[in-house]
């Protein structure tokens, strides 16, 4: 079966969402909004995975630093999805679009009838006009805020495979820095941006280094996984700055951003 050409999945982090006092980000989820919101205008299917749960909650429930037990975090997602969501709702509203909450565990799409009603209520949806915004259900599975060997890591991984669940066209990682270096920039200040990667291999996960701020998770590591399974699907991976939206505007057209992990079946 093929993708669908006008589909696309957008990740974006925590980096993006809050500001580094660990508050709300309102200008840059704003933007990211206003951007998402008019390239449905255009015609394009949008589906929108959003870390940044635990971050707000934490800053709502005034804890101090990260909430380090897993029941704290746990708390903190659950509060902060709620404020999360209210701001989408909020800011989505105002650009006249309706948006719908949907929150997954690994293991909703390791079964088969689990998998086919997500698709049907994704499809459902966008259908509808109406834009999907994702994360991992953080209250109940615990086993992904933590462990090493869960299945979706992290959002960035979570993305991915909302997009080949989707069939989307293209995946676009949102981060905190222009896209993948040939070192960690924040180590190496001579580091250069890599613009395409055709094949995923030792060579690449090499240079690619852990969370460079204090409120993102995974690195880039995570985000190798994560065009990894898409592009083997034949999804194309764009990985470039949440700062700058805007660049959504080329990517959908095939246009250049960032680093390009090309698609292949
Ligand atoms: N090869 C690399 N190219 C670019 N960034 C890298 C690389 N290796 C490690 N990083 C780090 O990965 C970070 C992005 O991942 P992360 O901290 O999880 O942020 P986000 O949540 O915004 O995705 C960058 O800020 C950078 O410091
Ligand atoms: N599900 C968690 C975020 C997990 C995650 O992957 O965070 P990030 O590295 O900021 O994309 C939350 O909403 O806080």
């Amino acid at each position: 079966m093929g993708l669908y050409n006008n589909r696309i999945v957008v990740k974006v982090g925590t980096s993006t969402l809050t500001n580094d006092a660990g508050k709300s980000d309102l200008r840059a989820t704003d933007r990211l909004v206003c951007t998402l919101a008019d390239i449905q205008n255009m015609g394009y299917e949008v589906i929108l995975v959003s870390s940044g749960a635990i971050a707000v909650g934490r800053n709502k429930l005034n804890m101090q630093g990260r909430p380090d037990s897993m029941r704290m975090k746990q708390a903190a997602a659950a509060v902060g999805q709620c404020s999360l969501m209210y701001l989408y709702d909020k800011f989505f509203g105002d650009y006249d679009k309706t948006v719908a909450q949907i929150l997954l565990n690994a293991e909703d799409i390791e079964e088969e009838e689990k998998k086919e009603n997500l698709t049907n209520t994704f499809n459902a949806l966008l259908e509808m006009g109406v834009i999907p915004i994702v994360n991992e259900n953080d209250s109940v599975s615990y086993k992904e805020i933590e462990s090493e060997d869960r299945l979706f890591g992290d959002n960035d991984m979570l993305s991915s495979v909302v997009a080949v669940l989707c069939r989307a066209k293209r995946l676009v990682i949102l981060s905190d820095i222009d896209g993948f270096f040939d070192s960690d920039p924040r180590l190496h200040p001579n580091a250069k941006l890599i613009e395409q990667i055709d094949r995923i291999d030792e060579s690449v996960y090499s240079l690619a280094g852990g969370a460079g701020s204090r409120r993102g998770t995974g690195g880039m590591r995570t985000k190798l996984q994560a065009a990894q399974l898409a592009t083997s699907q034949g999804i194309d991976t764009i990985v470039t700055n949440g700062k700058r939206p805007e660049a959504l505007y080329d990517i959908v057209k095939g246009g250049k951003a960032g680093t390009l992990f090309t698609g292949r079946i």
